[in-house]
């Protein structure tokens, strides 16, 4: 078990963000975090991290995630933020070699397993040929790419993305979520927070679905993206297909509102 939570619980502004969430995730597990906007995903990410601070449980491996050192947390578990800001005009092979710092002593030259790394996770996101150019000049998607490199350089256990896809194109979403489901194949594991239900039915192990700050389903995408929940928890009609590559989940309009009115 790579990650356990129990009862966590976090107010912000005075107001209850998450109201009692419990979960394990397991080493090979794609974990798609879904909800409705304000649901709580990223105060959830968040709070795992440590940096919104949170009553209740977390366990990272065999221990409590109070009792583990910042440094040992980003040896456990990496993250790629929802915000995309870079502040330092460093090259990206810089920025994404941040990512080794946990591995290494500070001010540290790159050992080749930090190089290997580094090479491997631009590659990856297809950075590298970009490497040069300072990251604060990259295109939006572009960042996001860089982003989630670095914390791939990071190669821990444990990945945390608080919507990675979105900026991205089409081509590269796909590319992103293969990468998460091949890492999870691998032994690795994921949890993500998406807005694209087509995504997450199609790629990850399993779906926790957030509504007020509170798990309302767990578990693979065809339990829980059915049409009762998506009119419930997001108010909108769907279609479902199924392809030899899974579920198909699209959106398609908002529920009808029964006025009441007679025809
Ligand atoms: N710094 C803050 N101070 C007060 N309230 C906050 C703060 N940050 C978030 N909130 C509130 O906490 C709730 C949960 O926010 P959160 O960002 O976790 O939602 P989310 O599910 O990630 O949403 P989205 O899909 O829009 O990114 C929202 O109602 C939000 O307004």
């Amino acid at each position: 078990m790579l990650l356990d939570v129990q009862d966590l619980r976090a107010s912000l502004g005075g107001r209850p963000v998450l109201n009692g969430v419990s979960f394990s995730v397991m080493a090979g597990e794609f974990v798609g975090l879904i909800g409705p906007n304000g649901a709580g995903k990223s105060t959830l990410l968040r709070a795992l991290l440590g940096l919104t601070p949170a009553d209740g449980a977390i366990a990272l491996g065999a221990l409590a995630a109070a009792h583990v050192s910042a440094r040992e947390r980003a040896r456990h578990m990496a993250y790629v933020a929802q915000e995309r800001e870079i502040a330092w005009a460093v090259p990206v092979e810089m920025l994404v070699g941040l990512g080794r710092s946990p591995h290494r002593p500070s001010f540290a030259s790159l050992a080749l397993a930090d190089r290997n790394a580094i090479d491997a996770a631009m590659r990856k996101m297809e950075v590298d040929s970009f490497r040069d150019r300072a990251a604060t000049e990259l295109s939006g998607g572009e960042k996001a790419r860089v982003l989630i490199a670095r914390a791939l350089a990071q190669e821990t256990p444990l990945l945390l993305a608080d919507e990675p896809t979105s900026g991205l194109d089409p081509s590269h979403q796909i590319t992103l979520m293969r990468l998460f489901a091949d890492l999870a194949t691998s032994g690795r594991s994921v949890v993500a927070s998406l807005h694209d239900l087509g995504l997450a039915a199609r790629w990850c192990t399993r779906l926790l679905l957030i509504d007020a700050g509170r798990i309302v389903a767990d578990g693979p995408p065809d339990e829980v993206l059915t049409a009762q929940t998506l009119r419930d928890v997001y108010g909108v009609e769907a279609f479902f297909g199924e392809t030899a590559g899974g579920l198909i989940v699209q959106p398609l309009d908002l529920v009808a509102v029964d006025t009441g009115a007679r025809p």
